[in-house]
């Protein structure tokens, strides 16, 4: 049974951990998809890379209230699709081959299978072949992620859905899209599809699109998709049938019943940690009730030299959280006695879709129910020179702050750029600049996008 310094399971953030401080180490990497994990290969950038030339289809319709008319010809979806995974198959293979093949990691192992907690700092790994192996470490790092989670729907598990795990692979753009959820996934892609022509459909549990985030914000957007796409809200999806040309769903909502046809079903209801199927009990590894293992603010589990990361450990579910975390596990294992915390006050989050939404710190639901002292200002992109150039007639930035200190406390944007745009609000945040020294302590070019952030400063009612 081979034993090793460190084991690593999962290569998402998990795979940067190793760099040459642990040369000396006998290190090991398991991994039983795809080297580079989730962000790489199914996330983050395939979706951004899906997102952009939408963005540039859905520019046609915007041009015609400028006087530009555009027409738009053709949506070359495989040639899209092929761009994006001509881009990221290589980068994943280039990751495995370093691992597997470079001198730089002749202390690492690479099991490409999937490991299974058996004992006490004891992982068994199966091969796709079959055979199995046994492993024991000193120290194991827990960064194996999440995967997308199916509701128990009568005939869902048949109709032969699809979740963002293949979605981006199909060959063939659909007719009409069905998307059953309404957080992230789903308004990112609801965003592509209906952009590239497709009929998309979404369907929410709830009244609201993207309830997660301040209520303005998701308000505003569900108003704005409503124009765009079919949003059916307040439905249950009681059975799904796969039928010869799809899927059809029977839904119940504030209407009574109603069957809804489609070619392609994309079923977007959240993700949960892979705790479960990795067992991390058996070694002695505590979760939540959500499958989140549980990890101190030095990402160290209950168990001496078992630290955690990522989705797994993560209620966030980001990638620069599961970047943060993976140096700050780094750091602690190599200075096990001068460890640092991971810093996770201000954790910012930016949705790709249209108009894009980001957000940092406190909704002002949350600044209401924890009973904050706080006040608000939210500016209109319609208010600021570059909104007339884009004749934006919706877009804001809503700013809560401390009204004696100045301290920001939220930031939440609906508009062309948020993501970009909430990034120095990030900054004043972290660092602890308040309101007034931001907006006046610095130059704000004219007329750029930014200055919707500088009005919202100017504007919060602080105290004197
Ligand atoms: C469609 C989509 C879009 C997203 N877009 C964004 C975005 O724009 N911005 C953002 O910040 N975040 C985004 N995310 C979230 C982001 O991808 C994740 O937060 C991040 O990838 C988590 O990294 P991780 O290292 O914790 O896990 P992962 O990257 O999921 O890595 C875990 C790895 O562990 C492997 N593994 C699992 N179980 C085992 C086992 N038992 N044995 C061996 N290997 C195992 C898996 O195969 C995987 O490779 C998106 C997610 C999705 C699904
Ligand atoms: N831009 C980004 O940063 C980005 C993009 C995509 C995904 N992500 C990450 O991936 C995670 C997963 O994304 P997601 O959109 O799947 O999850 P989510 O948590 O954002 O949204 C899940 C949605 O599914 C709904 N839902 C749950 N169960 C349901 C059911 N049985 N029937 C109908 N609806 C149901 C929820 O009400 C919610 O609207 C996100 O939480 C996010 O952290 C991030």
């Amino acid at each position: 049974m081979p034993h090793y310094d460190l084991v690593i399971i999962g290569t998402g953030s998990g795979n940067s951990v190793l760099d040459p401080r642990f040369a000396g180490w006998k290190t090991a990497i398991v991994e039983k998809g795809t080297f580079g994990g989730t962000c790489l290969n199914v996330g983050c950038i395939p979706t951004k890379m899906f997102v952009y030339p939408a963005d540039l289809a859905a520019a046609v319709p915007a041009g015609a209230k400028l006087g530009v008319d555009m027409k738009l010809n053709e949506v070359r979806w495989r040639e899209i699709r092929d761009r994006v995974f001509g881009r990221i198959d290589p980068i994943a293979a280039g990751g495995k081959q370093y691992r597997v093949e470079h001198e730089d990691n002749a202390n690492v192992t690479v099991y490409e299978g999937e490991g299974r907690f058996t004992g006490m700092k004891e992982l068994r790994v199966s091969f796709p072949d079959g055979r199995t192996e046994t492993l024991t470490a000193d120290r194991f790092v827990l960064a194996a992620g999440g995967r997308p989670v199916v509701p128990d729907i009568p005939g869902l598990a048949d109709s032969g859905y699809h979740t963002s795990d293949t979605v981006m692979r199909i060959d063939e753009l659909p007719e009409r899209l069905v998307i059953l959820g309404s957080g992230f996934i789903a308004a990112e892609f609801a965003h592509v599809f209906s952009s590239f022509g497709v009929a998309v459909t979404v369907i929410a549990r709830s009244g609201a699109l993207l309830r997660a985030e301040d209520e303005a914000v998701s308000e505003r957007f569900t108003e704005l998709a409503a124009e765009k796409y079919d949003v059916r809200l307040n439905r249950r999806t009681t059975k799904v049938r796969r039928t010869s040309t799809g899927v059809s769903l029977d839904l119940e909502g504030p209407e009574g019943t109603e069957t809804l046809d489609a070619d392609l079903l994309l079923v977007a209801t959240g993700r949960r940690p892979n705790s479960d199927l990795l067992d991390v009990a058996a070694t002695g590894v505590s979760t939540r009730d959500s499958g989140h293992v549980e990890v101190d603010e030095y990402q160290r589990t209950a168990v001496e030299g078992i630290y955690a990361l990522g989705d797994i450990s993560s209620m966030h579910e980001l990638k620069h959280v599961a970047n943060h975390e993976q140096r700050v596990v780094q750091h602690n294992l190599l200075h096990p006695d001068d460890p640092v915390a991971s810093d996770h006050r201000f954790v910012p989050h930016a949705v790709f879709t249209a108009p894009q939404i980001a957000g940092v710190g406190l909704t002002e639901g949350e600044a209401k129910a924890q009973g904050v002292n706080y006040v608000t200002y939210t500016q209109d992109y319609a208010g600021i020179a570059y909104g007339w150039a884009m004749e934006d007639t919706t877009g804001f930035a809503k700013l809560l702050a401390d009204p004696a200190t100045g301290q920001l406390l939220g930031a939440h944007i609906i508009g062309p750029q948020a993501g970009t745009l909430i990034q120095p609000v990030i900054q004043a945040m972290s660092f602890g600049l308040d309101a007034r020294q931001m907006a006046r302590g610095q130059y704000w070019i004219h007329p750029a996008m930014p200055e919707l952030i500088e009005n919202a400063l100017l504007n919060l009612p602080l105290d004197d």
